[in-house]
């Protein structure tokens, strides 16, 4: 496999309990890169998330890695799922990101609180550490999601519909924060939107699920496939 490559789809077919959703996916994550995973609701987008993210295994084919290479995924899921059911602080939140690699049982060590204060710090949340998630504005809930994702050590970020639902000011500012992050942190990064003017227009890879296919294109290429689908037959 191609070394600058850090994750490869070959021939994958995804789904659940052998039911395929999407089949003949194919394609290539170089190291650092920004990829768009854009296509309507309910065509597979989160069902492939979970697949690279080995929630679910794939029904056919294999999901590789580069040479030398071992992701470490940081996962930001969709915001609205979780609202409701966070009956914690916002500093709270973000050091869950720490629990899969602490000891079980054991008080949280000085280096996890100081990785959360950093995490808290680069999304700009940390005056408002100690709020309640549940009572802080979609955009805030959104960075502390990110916080809680990058207090994984990532070196994949994979974003799940970061923007869906904000006002256009706070759209702005997230995706001026993702990719402050991609840049800063040099991470390879994949984004879900199922709404086409949500693709920054500085994206040059973005893998498009149109009509149960999945494929490359340019935003110039998915702009004209989503006009055509908008045509009434
Ligand atoms: N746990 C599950 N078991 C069986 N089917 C599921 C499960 N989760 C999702 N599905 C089905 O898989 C299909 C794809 O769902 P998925 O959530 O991956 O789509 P999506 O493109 O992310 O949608 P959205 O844009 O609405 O988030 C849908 O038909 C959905 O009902």
């Amino acid at each position: 496999m191609n070394t600058e490559n850090c994750i490869t789809l070959k021939d994958v077919a995804i789904g659940y309990s052998g039911n395929t959703i999407l089949r003949d996916i194919n394609f290539s994550l170089k190291k650092g890169e920004f990829a768009v995973l854009f296509g309507p609701n309910g065509c597979g987008k989160t069902t492939l998330f979970k697949t690279i993210l080995h929630i679910i295994p794939p029904i056919h084919g294999t999901i590789a890695y580069g040479d030398d290479y071992t992701p470490r995924f940081g996962y930001v899921p969709q915001r609205q799922h979780l609202d409701e059911i966070y009956p914690f602080t916002a500093e709270e939140v973000v050091l869950m990101g720490t629990f899969g690699q602490s000891k079980p049982f054991y008080p949280t060590s000085k280096t996890d609180r100081s990785l959360v204060e950093q995490c808290l710090k680069d999304v700009g949340m940390l005056e408002l550490k100690k709020d309640f998630f549940s009572e802080l504005s979609g955009g805030q809930k959104q960075r502390i999601l990110i916080a809680r994702a990058l207090a994984t050590r990532p070196n994949v970020l994979l974003l799940d519909e970061p923007i869906t639902g904000l006002d256009v000011l706070a759209q702005k500012k997230i995706i001026e924060l993702i990719s402050e992050l991609h840049k800063k942190r040099q991470l390879t990064i994949m984004m879900i939107t199922h709404e086409v003017h949500h693709i920054p227009s500085w994206v040059k890879k973005i893998i498009h699920i149109h009509h149960y296919k999945v494929v490359l294109g340019s935003l110039e290429e998915i702009i004209s496939l989503s006009r055509i689908d908008e045509i009434p037959t």
